[in-house]
């Protein structure tokens, strides 16, 4: 059982309107969303496009409901851009988090990205990193990270599909060349298993290092289409290779039992981006929610 003083459940609003293609869930407004979040039982949710974004609009939307906004992805081009492109806009996402209250930002470094890229097969063409590279995002997300670090914020990574890093060798790569005071990992389930990973084997090499989970569980059936019928991610996401846990095949029960055995402190957040007209919000918001109470007691 996961401590329910030490984990908190959120629910991304990916669900109800997808911001890589806006016509997903384009009739669920912000309202409807994150009413809905606080009626399948979850705590908080992370940034979409849909949010006001005024930060004291959007608070009182969550406070209103109980809620709280726990992290934002973050776009990092530290490989391709200046650095200080990236450092102006990372502050000004700080500030965003810290004036809703948040202690996360999930940064994911979007240079080469095919993720949102309609016509490119995700499983061909995903770009590598040579050293220079290497060392431009490690010591990018060194600096950025201390600039978290120092207002009492926490950078966590989000390795990503059709991303630099989504393979194992590329997360690994990742962890050992990051300082391990001021980056830490966004473990995203969904990920790791689309990309072929045992999502058990890195948490339990990481556990210690994980400040931000996203739980995402995958139809394998879809992710062996994807490969087959040369799926972009977008395209597979709207197929339906994600879905909430439990409704997938991803094995939670080991992933929880890590969590719980390092005593992990933090968020959950489910992040099942599918089709809303094929998977109601909120009745696949309370199937998480059900599931997750069902593994975790929380
Ligand atoms: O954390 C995430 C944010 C989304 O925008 C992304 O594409 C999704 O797959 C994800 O894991
Ligand atoms: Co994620």
């Amino acid at each position: 059982m996961l401590d329910k003083n030490k984990v908190s459940l959120g629910i991304a609003q990916i669900a109800w309107t997808n911001d890589d293609m806006p016509d997903l869930g384009k009739e669920n407004t912000f309202e409807q969303c994150v009413s809905e979040i606080a009626l399948a039982g979850f705590a908080a949710s992370e940034v979409g496009a849909k949010y006001p974004t005024d930060p004291v609009v959007l608070k009182k939307a969550m406070d209103l409901r109980g809620l709280t906004i726990c992290n934002s992805w973050f776009s990092s081009f530290l490989i391709t851009k200046p650095y200080a492109e990236t450092e102006q806009a990372f502050i000004k996402s700080l500030d965003f988090l810290q004036a809703v209250g948040a202690k996360v930002i999930g940064v994911s470094e979007q240079s080469y990205s095919i993720q949102g890229k309609l016509e490119q097969p995700i499983w061909e063409g995903k770009y590598e990193m040579n050293d220079e590279e290497w060392e431009l995002l490690t010591e990018g997300l060194n600096k950025l990270g201390k600039i978290a670090k120092d207002r009492g914020m926490t950078l966590t990574f989000h390795h990503h599909m059709g991303t630099v890093v989504q393979t194992e060798a590329e997360i690994d790569k990742f962890m050992d060349m990051v300082d391990k005071e001021l980056v830490y990992l966004l473990f995203d389930s969904g990920h790791l298993s689309f990309a072929g990973i045992d999502p058990e084997k890195v948490l339990k090499k990481y556990v210690n290092r994980v400040r931000h989970v996203h739980l995402k569980d995958i139809r394998g059936e879809m992710v062996k289409r994807s490969q087959t019928e040369r799926w972009s991610f977008l395209k597979g996401v709207r197929e339906g290779v994600f879905t909430v846990p439990g409704d997938g095949d991803v094995d939670f029960a080991p992933l929880f039992k890590i969590l719980e055995e390092a005593e992990y402190k933090g968020w959950m957040v489910v992040e099942a981006e599918q089709d809303p007209a094929k998977a109601n919000p909120l009745e696949y918001a309370l199937k998480a929610r059900k599931y997750i109470a069902d593994k975790t007691g929380l």
